[in-house]
């Protein structure tokens, strides 16, 4: 049996850690809803990096410059993974061929590599791939968490790619600006080094952390958003609509921008959860709030208010506008009946409609007027609006 250098047992160390982290990945698919096909990726990536460092070894002890080469390989196979990993997570995945072509020009270099001739191109070509693959899934997460997660502080989760993007860049411009000590170096000895364990070690570590970091900033975002939805309609529920109320009064501060709220009251909804049933009255709950949403703007935020109630913000909207939404929905309502169990009715609905009116009104002032009118067009016969004043 050989022995083991210190070197070579810190690099099975490695090979433990990846171990773990494979197991990790995959447990953490099975009890986190993680996207399973990236979790599985990145599984697999661990499990390439430990069964490279593994096959270093084994070439180190037998001074092949072929394991050397099919390690190479399983290291630029688990990026390629980690990478396509990623964009799965983040929803922007690329096409299979790329990666298939990529994979066949590894091999191919590795191959070419055996040669002492290319040995340095094929350090040079395959670390800057690595290194384009890293600084590309760095910008990847950075966006991802800019823009659609809406993280400020983006850039942190990106960084350890980045990181592994310039150790990969340093080992491929080395190979430009040296390829003779490059060489030299791939040809007389195949040893392993203890920088190169540690680069490993650290390198592969926080690869993980920060696709473990980007999994729980996601989940985060998740469990807000669905904090701030009613789970019947999927509209913002009363706190986060409040919320909203609040932030635009602040927004429109001292200028002269205009907002305005609609609130809106289903009619005789009582009489549809007695006829048909509450089943019944969840979808007609529902349907009133696929229609608010297909006649609202984008900037308009829609909330339920409670029981058959619901208010929408206006940005940016004085209540001449604002009347004709309600007249606008109103339309739509009637344009687009419910239908329950074969049987089809127009859900009609009284709305009260209210305007911001500057720097010396308060949303609980705007909304007891909004209030105020919608009691008046029920009481004035319901499937109506009035403007509060
Ligand atoms: N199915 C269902 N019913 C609800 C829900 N929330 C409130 N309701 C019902 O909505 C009905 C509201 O009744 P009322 O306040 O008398 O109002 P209405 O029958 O619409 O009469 P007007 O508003 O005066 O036109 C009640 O029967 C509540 O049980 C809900 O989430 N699902």
């Amino acid at each position: 049996m050989p022995t083991l250098s210190a070197t070579e047992i810190a690099f099975l160390m490695v090979a433990c850690q990846q171990a773990v982290l494979a197991l990790g990945w995959a447990i953490g698919a099975a009890v986190v809803p993680i996207d399973r096909r990236s979790a599985v990726q990145w599984a697999c990536y661990a499990l390439l990096t430990g069964a490279s460092v593994v096959i270093f070894i084994g070439a180190s002890q037998t001074k092949s410059e072929e394991l050397r080469a099919v390690a190479n390989v399983c290291v630029a196979t688990g990026i390629l993974l980690m990478e396509r990993g990623v964009r799965q997570f983040i929803g922007r995945p690329a096409n299979g061929w790329v990666y298939a072509l990529l994979m066949a020009g590894v091999v191919l270099l590795s191959w070419l590599g055996l040669t002492p001739r290319y040995g340095a191109l094929r350090v040079a070509a395959v670390s800057g791939l690595l290194a384009v693959l890293c600084a590309l899934t760095a910008w990847n997460i950075y966006v991802y968490a800019r823009r659609d997660l809406g993280l400020s502080l983006g850039q942190w989760l990106a960084l350890p790619l980045l990181l592994g993007a310039l150790v990969f860049a340093n080992r491929g411009a080395q190979a430009v600006v040296s390829p003779y000590t490059v060489a030299a170096e791939m040809a007389g000895n195949s040893s392993l080094d203890i920088g190169s364990a540690a680069v490993f070690l650290v390198t592969a570590l926080v690869f993980h952390l920060a696709l473990v970091a980007l999994v729980g900033v996601r989940m985060t975002a998740e469990l807000r958003r669905l904090s701030r939805l009613d789970g019947l309609t999927e509209v913002f529920n009363r706190r986060a609509i409040e919320e909203q109320l609040h932030d635009e009064a602040r927004r429109v501060g001292r200028s002269p921008r205009p907002f305005s709220v609609l609130m809106i009251d289903a009619d005789y909804f009582k009489d549809i959860n007695d006829r048909f049933g509450h089943a019944a009255g969840d979808d007609a709950l529902r349907h009133l709030a696929k229609i608010m949403k297909a006649q609202m703007r984008d900037v308009d935020r829609i909330g339920r208010f409670g029981g058959e109630e619901f208010v929408v913000l206006l940005p940016g909207t004085a209540s001449t506008e604002a009347l004709s939404a309600a007249e606008r929905l109103r339309d739509a309502l009637l344009r687009r009946p419910w239908a329950w169990q074969g049987e089809s009715m127009s859900l009609t609905v009284s709305i009260g409609v209210a305007a911001w009116r500057g720097p010396q009104d308060e949303v609980n002032a705007l909304l007891k007027r909004a209030d105020a009118a919608l009691y008046r067009a029920k009481a004035l016969g319901r499937d109506r609006f009035e403007l509060g004043s």
